[in-house]
Parts: structure tokens; sequence; C-alpha cells
């Protein structure tokens, strides 16, 4: 599949609900993470070719959206503060990208959004693709624009390489620069502990202090016996920006290895370009227990316990 599949495209697998009192549209934006990261080449426009298994935490950033004159944005949660310039938000880029891709009889709808920042920013998790996403999904939901599933595509794919699979929202096989999408095998029972060291790290930094081979890649088994069968083929498709990642701060190194260190983590990594890492867990209570003895040792990190959402 190289485009979003037709019909009504779920970011971050939330339908419409009701945020408390007040009824509007609400999109929950979930944590990407980059189970395996391989780079496979180089494109002549800077972008590298890479192959990705990606799955979505049952945990992220939460937008709502409500009926408005004008298109506004308000950021609150326990991230806002590293989002400084509003203007520059994926969020309004994301409704700009809509409104200019549509034709109104008279002004053109708004939108008053509010997105809580749950996520770590520039942090690998795809936290602002997953908000621009979700702000396509909400306010195609309020505006009920009918737009072709390819220009929502294109949309998606000029925000960023990771908004075409967080607009999917569904545990996938990216490649390309991230525009092509295939379903992901049929993956075992797993949760993640998400951590992050508190240092964000530039996408592009990361990609340009890359240094070796390209990888080669295999096709993926359809399904995996167990965990046991799933974590060793992971464990033969790493993410080839963990070394850079690291070179350019080194307490993902750390990170990794207090991952390691917990009982019962079958698989410590790096998701995106870093810094956050996860750790795999055979249970959600499992990744509980690795969350609570992590955040005694390291308090001032951003730990968290998520299940991975199920396609
Ligand atoms: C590393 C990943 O997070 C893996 O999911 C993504 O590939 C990055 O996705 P993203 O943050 O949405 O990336 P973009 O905002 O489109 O690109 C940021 C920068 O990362 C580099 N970049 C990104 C994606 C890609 N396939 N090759 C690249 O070389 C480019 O220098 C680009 O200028
Ligand atoms: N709503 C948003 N949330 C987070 N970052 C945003 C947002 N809007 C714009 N940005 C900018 O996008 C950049 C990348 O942020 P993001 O948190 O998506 O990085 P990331 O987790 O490393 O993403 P990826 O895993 O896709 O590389 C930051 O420099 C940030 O300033």
């Amino acid at each position: 599949m190289t485009a979003l599949p037709s019909g009504s495209v779920p970011a971050g697998g939330k339908q419409d609900c009701r945020a408390g009192e007040e009824a509007g549209i609400v999109r929950m934006a979930a944590a990407k993470v980059n189970l395996s990261l391989q780079i496979i080449g180089k494109r002549p426009d800077g972008y590298h070719e890479l192959e990705s298994l990606v799955v979505f935490a049952d945990f992220g950033d939460r937008l709502s959206f409500r009926p408005s004159a004008t298109v506004s944005l308000q950021v609150a949660g326990p991230f806002a503060a590293a989002l400084k310039d509003t203007k520059e938000n994926l969020v309004l880029r994301a409704a700009g990208g809509l409104l200019a891709g549509a034709t109104f009889e008279g002004n053109p709808p708004g939108a008053a959004i509010r997105l809580e920042k749950g996520l770590p920013v520039a942090a690998g998790l795809g936290g602002g693709s997953a908000d621009a996403a979700a702000a396509i999904d909400g306010l195609l939901a309020l505006w009920k624009l009918p737009i072709e599933p390819e220009k929502l595509f294109e949309l998606a794919r000029s925000l960023g390489a990771d908004v075409p699979v967080c607009l999917h929202g569904q545990a996938s096989i990216m490649r390309g620069v991230g525009e092509v999408i295939d379903p992901a095998p049929e993956l075992p029972d797993f949760s993640l502990l998400l951590v992050n060291p508190g240092a964000a790290l530039a996408t592009p930094n990361v990609f340009r202090a890359r240094q070796g081979a390209f990888s080669k890649v295999t096709d993926w088994p359809e399904s995996f016996a167990d965990l046991k069968s799933f974590v060793a083929t992971l464990e033969g498709r790493p993410n080839d920006l963990e070394a850079a990642a690291i070179s350019l701060q080194p307490s993902v190194r750390e990170v990794l290895d207090r991952l390691e260190a917990l009982p019962n983590c079958v698989l410590a990594r790096m998701s995106g370009s870093g810094a956050s890492c996860f750790g795999l867990f055979a249970t959600l209570q499992e990744a509980r227990h690795g969350e609570a003895a992590l955040q005694v040792a390291r308090p001032e990190w951003w730990v968290r316990a998520a299940a991975c959402r199920r396609q």
C-alpha cells in the first residue's frame, strides 16, 4: 500500500467522544514507537530510505476541537513549555493545509483547538507527527470536508515523514521515507516501558551523525509463534540510528542499560531518532513494575508504562 486506505482514518485510534461537560471532538495522538528502524539508503534530496516496524502506545497527547469563527490553538499539559512558537505548531500547519486544499462558499470554518501535550518533544516518539495526524482527523470530523484520501495523504507527507503512519494509526511496516505503509505482521501480546532522559534530539542531526553501511533487509514473517521468536526477529533488525543518537546524547546509553537491567525486560531499544527508548515486556504489570523502579532510580526522567494498541 503506498497511500492511506480509503474511508475513515482514526488518528491514534480514537473516535469522537465527549470531554467532561463540554461536547466536542476529541482525538488521542498516540506515541509512535519504532520497534525496528533500519536505514537502507539515501536519496538525492537528503532523505533516507528506511524500513521500520511501527507500533502505537495506548498513551499520547490529547486534542479537542470546538467550532469557532477562526482557527486558534491553546497548548497545555506537562510538555507545553517545550512548544514555544504556537504559529509553527504542526497542529496549526495541518489545519492550514486542510483549509488550503478545500473551497468554501463564504468564510472558511474555524476551530478552537486545545492540545494537551503529554509526550516529550523532539523525543523519537513522533509526538508532533501524531498531533498533526490527530488534527487532520479531528478537523475533518468537525468541518465535514470532503477530501479524497490521496490529497490527505499528500498533506500528511508534506507535514513530516512520520505523519502518514500516524494518520494510519495502526501497527505497520513503514518504508520509503515514511510514505509506504503496509500492515505489520500479526504480533504477539506485549507492553512497553517508554523512557526519556529529558534530552531533546533533533532528527536531522541524528541522521547526519549516522555512520557506516546501509542495512540490507529481508522479508518479515507473517506472524510469530510467541514473544520469544518476535524478540529474536527484532534482535536481527535494530535501530540504525541508536549509535548516532548515543554519540550526540550519551544519556541514551544509560537509559538502555537501565532498561536492560530491569526484571522481565526482554528487549531494550531506542525509538525513532531518540532520545526516548523503550523496554518490551510480556505484560503491562511487568512494565509497570519497571516504571516504578526507574522512577525511583531516576526521578528526573520521563517514564511511562503503556500497553501496545492492538490493530
Ligand atoms: C526517524 C523517524 O522518526 C522514524 O519513524 C522518522 O523517519 C522521522 O520522521 P519526522 O520527524 O516526521 O521527519 P521529518 O520532519 O519529515 O524530517 C526531519 C529530518 O529528518 C531527516 N529524515 C527524515 C526522514 C527520513 N526518512 N530521512 C531523513 O533523512 C531529514 O534530515 C529531515 O529533514
Ligand atoms: N505539536 C507538536 N508537538 C511536538 N513537536 C512539535 C509540534 N509542532 C511542532 N513541533 C516541532 O517538531 C519537532 C519534532 O517534534 P516531535 O516531538 O514530533 O519529534 P520526534 O518525537 O523526534 O519525532 P519523530 O519520532 O517523528 O522524529 C520539534 O522541533 C518541535 O518543535
